[in-house]
């Protein structure tokens, strides 16, 4: 015998019941076959609506009704050949006479007990599977409508009914043993010794099914839904979710306890009592494995099986010293709460004893207040215990999974990956059996905690980066071309999926949770974007709140510079090419680098000096595997080596300048160069990466641009200007190189000063050598003291700054 229970949304509309009719004939042919249906899909709802109208005196009930009528009739239309309409028109008729009945009642008495409610309830089952079976009959199949009345026998519980499986089981079998015919019931209802209809709770046709298979001992319960099975979670609110092709009875509960909808709770007990194999399949997909529910995990190379959720959570805590040491308070809790009949969720107690935590519904959140209140109204009078506090707006969510017992590490892979992402967790909850661990965060965190916890459990060949770019002018739109030709190969080489998740310049801003199509950028932005605005980019930004959040800043602005620190708390990483936060207040830059470090987020900036040369990668080498910065002299910017370099003798030094910011060499603003504030900033950096403590003031700068280029009201009047002095420029690099020297900016960090300037420098000094944008970094150390170490290399251009910014995206990726 097999038991097949299909749900609402597989008897939704005739032709649903039509795919049914096939399924069931194909079990049927291999042996004896008892099927339990659920109210078409919405009906249950609407005789809740109906009871309720009708019971507050409002007559739009009838509205309502004639749906339901009018719902169940199309369906017997569509379904059934002429012949075989009348007898169960008249059926539906006849019983719909009977709610309306019972529904007229209400309206005149106004009120409704739970008692009328459920008997209201039942006719949704009562009709449906009437229907069907009168449809299996026309397809061939003996089909005999049973009452579930008549079998499932309850205590008064209404609403919830407890079912008393003595008399139940001895009903059954008895019934079934006087037929060979295939047995038709609707699931969900039963009723007392009294005849007085129950229902068994919302989702309650699979615990019919499952009470079927159990008294019957069946060799199999199908529980046939629209999904493919179980799945390691929520797949609307997890992307690439997996079928489970096997869980264990627990695995099973534990999940479906936990909000995965799949399976009504209850109904695993029976079946796991008589150890009777679940399987849950697919109505509109019945080639699809489904999931086997029985008594062994099996391992699917995970140590969870899945995560699920409930959104809708308040917690309570307890405090008080007067808690500690003192036995009982935890059952005049619990006491009182059950009072209430508060279903308690999750229940977490400090070991200094000096607080409990219980997560409750929040809709029972006010009531349970009171109760606790008026329990404990003396401790609180005499503050033995401080005020109850109720926190709303929160989500349980846990991982479930048998092998996770005596499995080390599981809970440090969950808690540190939902820390690295900036998640809070609120509560903790971890039984002894190691079947499940539960935490609490912010609703608002809920959906981002999901996909992290899935990603680190299911997907840790995968990773997602969601890169927000600020910025896509010479760097940022750069960027964006690399990450679009190396988007597949990083998925394909290293599980690696880069979503640009989030895009805007000065005036747009474009966002999009699945990845903005790279080839397309500009043109979505421009043509669809939004006016940018930085709280709305950042407002966005955290709305969406998706794991592994990067906010790449490739502006020059000071503004953008605000929007860090709230992103790091948050747990979103920076990655920056921008020195404005580096070279900013010492204690800005403090406190960020700070921020990131407690928040597991990262703030990574190397491409801030040396463009993409690993420059600060290798100071910060050097320094932590304890060597001591002795001096760091170097040419740090590549605008100025190039002019230096490229400006001769019949090229105009302005014609010079204008070429470096055409290649993207320079600053947006090229005065930022030639004044000698972008390689203060530089060595700035370079010293508070080795551990000084300076500010901007403290570098000494020599400025070589004229005042009146200097003062020019904006980039184009400073090109207008520039020309006016390229005889004064000629004149120094022509007694320059007359002398057999070059010149060259260098900066200078040692014995704790800081020094930029113009130096005329022989064919003798290293820095002589140094061609085109080069720039070029001398680290003298205590174990670099005889020759320096040298980095060297290409120090401006939007394509190496740009594979600098990418290099430490994928360095995010890799921690
Ligand atoms: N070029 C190089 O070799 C290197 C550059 N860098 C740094 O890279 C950064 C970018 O330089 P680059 O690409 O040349 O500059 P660009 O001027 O070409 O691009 C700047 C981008 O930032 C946008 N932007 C400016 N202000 C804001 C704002 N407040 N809000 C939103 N977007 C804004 C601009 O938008 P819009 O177009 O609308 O104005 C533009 O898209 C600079 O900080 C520079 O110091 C670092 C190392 C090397
Ligand atoms: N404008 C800068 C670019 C990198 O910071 C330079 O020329 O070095």
């Amino acid at each position: 015998m097999k038991v097949l229970k299909f749900g609402g949304t597989s008897v939704k509309s005739a032709e649903m019941m039509k795919q049914v009719g096939e399924i069931v004939k194909n079990a049927r042919a291999e042996g004896q076959v008892a099927v339990v249906v659920s109210a078409m899909s919405g009906i249950t709802d609407q005789l809740i609506n109906v009871s309720t109208l009708a019971s507050q005196g409002n007559d739009t009930y009838q509205q309502t009704l004639k749906e339901i009528e009018k719902k169940h009739l199309q369906c017997i239309q569509e379904l059934l050949p002429p012949q075989h309409q009348t007898r169960t028109v008249a059926t539906i008729k006849m019983t719909l006479n009977e709610l309306e009945d019972v529904l007229q009642g209400l309206f005149l008495l106004k009120e409704i007990s739970p008692k009328s409610r459920d008997f209201v309830m039942s006719f949704g089952e009562r009709m449906s599977s009437a229907i069907i079976t009168e449809y299996f009959k026309t397809i061939g199949l003996d089909a005999l409508l049973a009452d579930g009345r008549e079998l499932i026998v309850t205590d008064d519980n209404f609403g919830n009914a407890v079912v008393d499986f003595e008399e139940t089981d001895k009903r059954i079998r008895k019934y079934f043993s006087r037929t060979d015919k295939l047995i038709v019931m609707g699931g969900f209802i039963g009723a007392t010794v009294n005849n007085e209809t129950t229902t068994l709770g919302r989702g309650g046709s699979d615990y019919t099914g499952s009470i079927i298979a159990a008294a019957l001992q069946a060799k199999m319960l199908e529980i046939w839904t629209d999904v493919d099975g179980m799945m390691t979670a929520d797949p609307r609110k997890v992307r690439r979710t997996m079928v489970l092709k096997q869980l264990s009875y627990i695995e099973a509960l534990e999940l479906s306890h936990f909000g995965a909808k799949v399976l009504y709770p209850p109904s695993v007990q029976p079946v796991l009592a008589k150890n009777i194999p679940l399987k849950i399949k697919n109505t509109f997909n019945p080639a699809a494995e489904g999931t086997l529910v029985a008594r062994e995990s099996v391992d699917n190379g995970s140590p969870i099986k899945g995560i699920s959720s409930i959104d809708t959570v308040a917690l309570i805590s307890l405090n008080g010293s007067g808690m500690v040491g003192v036995s009982g308070f935890a059952k005049r809790l619990f006491s009182a709460l059950a009072s209430g009949r508060i279903n308690v969720i999750l229940i977490t107690q400090a070991s200094s004893e000096h607080s409990i935590t219980v997560a409750i519904n929040a809709s029972d959140a006010a009531k349970a207040k009171t109760l606790i209140e008026s329990e404990f109204v003396q401790e609180l009078k005499s503050n033995a215990l401080e005020p109850v506090v109720v926190e709303q707006d929160l989500s349980i969510l846990a991982i479930v999974g048998e092998n996770m017992r005596n499995t080390p590490n599981v809970s440090g892979k969950l808690f540190s990956s939902l820390g690295r992402n900036g998640v809070n967790v609120r509560a903790i909850a971890q039984g002894s059996s190691e079947n499940n661990i539960s935490f609490v965060t912010q609703n608002a965190d809920s959906r981002k905690a999901l996909n992290i916890v899935h990603e680190a459990f299911f997907l840790s060949d995968t990773r997602v980066l969601n890169i927000f770019l600020v910025g896509v002018g010479t760097v940022g739109g750069t960027l964006l071309r690399q990450m679009r030709e190396q988007q597949e190969y990083f998925l394909q080489e290293y599980n690696l999926e880069l979503r640009v998740t989030g895009i805007a310049n000065s005036r747009k801003m474009w966002f999009d949770e699945n990845g903005i199509h790279l080839p397309d950028w500009k043109n979505v932005l421009d043509n669809n974007g939004e006016a940018m605005s930085l709280g709305g980019f950042a407002g966005k930004m955290h709305e969406m709140n998706l794991r592994n959040s990067i906010l790449v800043d490739c502006t020059a602005s000071e503004d953008v510079v605000d929007l860090y620190e709230e992103s790091l708390q948050r747990g979103i990483s920076i990655v920056t090419p921008n020195k404005v936060a580096c070279s900013g207040r010492y204690d800005l830059y403090k406190r960020l680098k700070q921020t990131a470090t407690q928040r597991g987020a990262k703030f990574l900036f190397e491409t801030n000096v040396g463009a993409g040369l690993p420059v600060i990668k290798t100071l910060n080498d050097l320094t932590q595997s304890g060597d001591k910065i002795l001096k760091i002299e170097a040419i740090l910017s590549g605008t100025l080596n190039f002019l230096f370099n490229e400006h001769k003798a019949g090229v105009s030094f302005s014609s010079v300048v204008k070429k470096a910011k055409e290649l993207g060499y320079s600053e947006p603003d090229p005065r930022i160069d030639m004044n000698g504030l972008d390689v203060a900033r530089k060595i700035l950096i370079l010293s508070r990466e080795a551990g000084a403590k300076k500010e901007a003031k403290d570098v000494v700068s020599e400025n070589f641009l004229p005042e009146e280029c200097q003062k020019a009201t904006s980039i184009e009047d400073f090109f207008t200007v520039l020309p006016k002095y390229d005889d004064y420029f000629e004149t120094i690099r022509s007694d320059v190189e007359k002398a057999g020297n070059r010149q060259r900016y260098v900066a200078v960090y040692e014995n704790g000063n800081l020094s930029t300037g113009l130096r005329v420098v022989g064919p003798d000094s290293p820095f002589y050598q140094v061609e085109g944008n080069d720039n070029l970094v001398l680290f003298w150390t205590e174990r670099y003291k005889v020759r320096p170490l040298i980095v060297k290399g290409a120090g401006a251009g939007a394509e190496v700054t740009a594979a600098g910014i990418f290099a430490d995206i994928i360095r995010i990726a890799n921690f």
